[in-house]
C-alpha cells in the first residue's frame, strides 16, 4: 500500500530557547493521501506558518516523527525534497532586479543540469506555469515593482514549475482581491482533482475553504490540531469552538461568520 503523503505521529511543532523547546500546540497526528486538498485554519498566531515549516523542513519539528511518502524528513535530502515538495511563503521572496519570467524560472532549478540550463520542455512548463497563474502578461516586469496580490500569483507560479506532487502555501491568497481569491483557490482544487497533487494552504477564508477542502486542519482555542471534514466541522461545531469572539459567531446554516452587533 502506497504510503501517505504527509504523516505527523505525535509531532511536536515549535522553536527552540535557550531554556529549551518551546512547543506551541499539542502533538499532532494527521495523515494526507495524494490529490487531497487540505486547508489549515486557526485564529492568527495559532501556528498554522509553524506547522507549515515543520512540514516542509525550514525548522526542525522539536519530537515525534513528520514523514514525508513514508520516509522520515530528516533523512531526505534537500535536492530530494525539492523534487517532491515546494513550499509558497508569498509573503518573504526579498529580491532585487529579477523580472517574473525570471523568478518563475528559478522553480526549475532542481531540474536542470548543473549549468542550469533551461531544456525547451522547461521553457514551456514556466510558460505554461505564468499562464495557468494569470501572471503572463508580466513576464518581462521586475518583481520588485508588482503590486502584493500580483507578487501573490507570481510566487504560486514558480511553484507550480517546479511541478512537485506536494504544494504548501502559507495565506497564498492574502492580498489577493475576491475574484482573485476565488481564482487561486479553484487553480489549486484543479490541480489536486485533475493532476493528483497535494496541496496544504494555510488561510484565514473559512467560508472559500469549506466549499473546496476535502480536509480541514484545525487550530483550536486548546492548541489542539484537529483534522476533519468540512462537513463534520459544521456538524461538530468546530469553529464555533475554534473562533470565539463577541463580535462574530459562525453560523453553521449559511457557512459564514455573522456579525453579532454592530
Ligand atoms: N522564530 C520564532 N521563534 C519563536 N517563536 C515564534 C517564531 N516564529 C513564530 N513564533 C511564535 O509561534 C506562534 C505561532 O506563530 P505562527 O506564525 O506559526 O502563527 P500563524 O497561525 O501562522 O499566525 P498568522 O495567522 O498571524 O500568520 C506565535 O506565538 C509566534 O509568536
Amino acid at each position: 500500500m502506497k504510503a501517505p503523503v504527509i504523516q505527523l505521529k505525535s509531532a511536536l511543532v515549535g522553536y527552540g530557547h535557550r531554556e529549551g523547546v518551546c512547543p506551541i500546540m499539542l502533538p499532532i497526528n494527521v495523515s494526507v493521501k495524494e490529490g487531497e486538498f487540505i486547508c489549515l485554519i486557526g485564529e492568527n498566531g495559532k501556528g498554522k506558518s509553524t506547522v507549515l515549516k515543520s512540514i516542509s523542513g525550514e525548522i526542525p519539528y522539536l519530537s515525534g516523527e513528520v514523514l514525508i511518502n513514508g520516509k522520515l524528513l530528516p533523512s531526505i535530502s534537500a535536492s530530494e525534497l525539492a523534487e517532491q515538495m515546494s513550499l509558497v511563503l508569498t509573503d518573504r521572496i526579498q529580491i532585487g532586479m529579477i523580472t517574473v519570467g525570471e523568478l518563475v524560472a528559478f522553480g526549475r532549478y532542481p531540474f536542470t543540469n548543473w549549468l542550469a540550463k533551461m531544456t525547451p520542455l522547461d521553457l514551456q512548463i514556466v510558460h505554461d506555469a505564468m499562464d495557468s497563474c494569470g501572471v503572463l502578461n508580466l513576464k518581462d516586469r521586475y518583481y520588485s515593482n508588482l503590486s502584493d496580490g500580483e507578487k501573490q500569483k507570481v510566487a504560486i507560479a514558480r511553484a507550480l514549475a517546479q511541478q512537485t506532487p506536494l504544494i504548501l502555501l502559507d495565506e497564498p491568497l492574502n492580498h489577493l482581491d475576491l475574484i482573485n481569491k476565488a481564482e487561486i483557490f479553484s487553480l489549486l482544487k484543479r490541480l489536486c482533482v485533475d493532476f493528483k497533487k497535494t496541496i496544504v494552504i494555510s488561510t484565514h477564508q473559512v467560508e472559500l475553504a469549506l466549499q473546496a477542502a476535502d480536509k480541514i486542519w484545525l487550530i483550536n482555542g486548546k492548541h489542539q490540531l484537529i483534522e476533519t471534514t468540512p462537513e463534520a466541522a459544521i456538524e461538530n461545531h468546530l469553529f464555533e469552538e475554534a473562533f470565539i469572539s463577541d463580535k462574530v459567531k459562525f453560523d453553521p446554516l449559511t457557512k459564514t461568520f455573522q456579525l453579532k452587533a454592530i
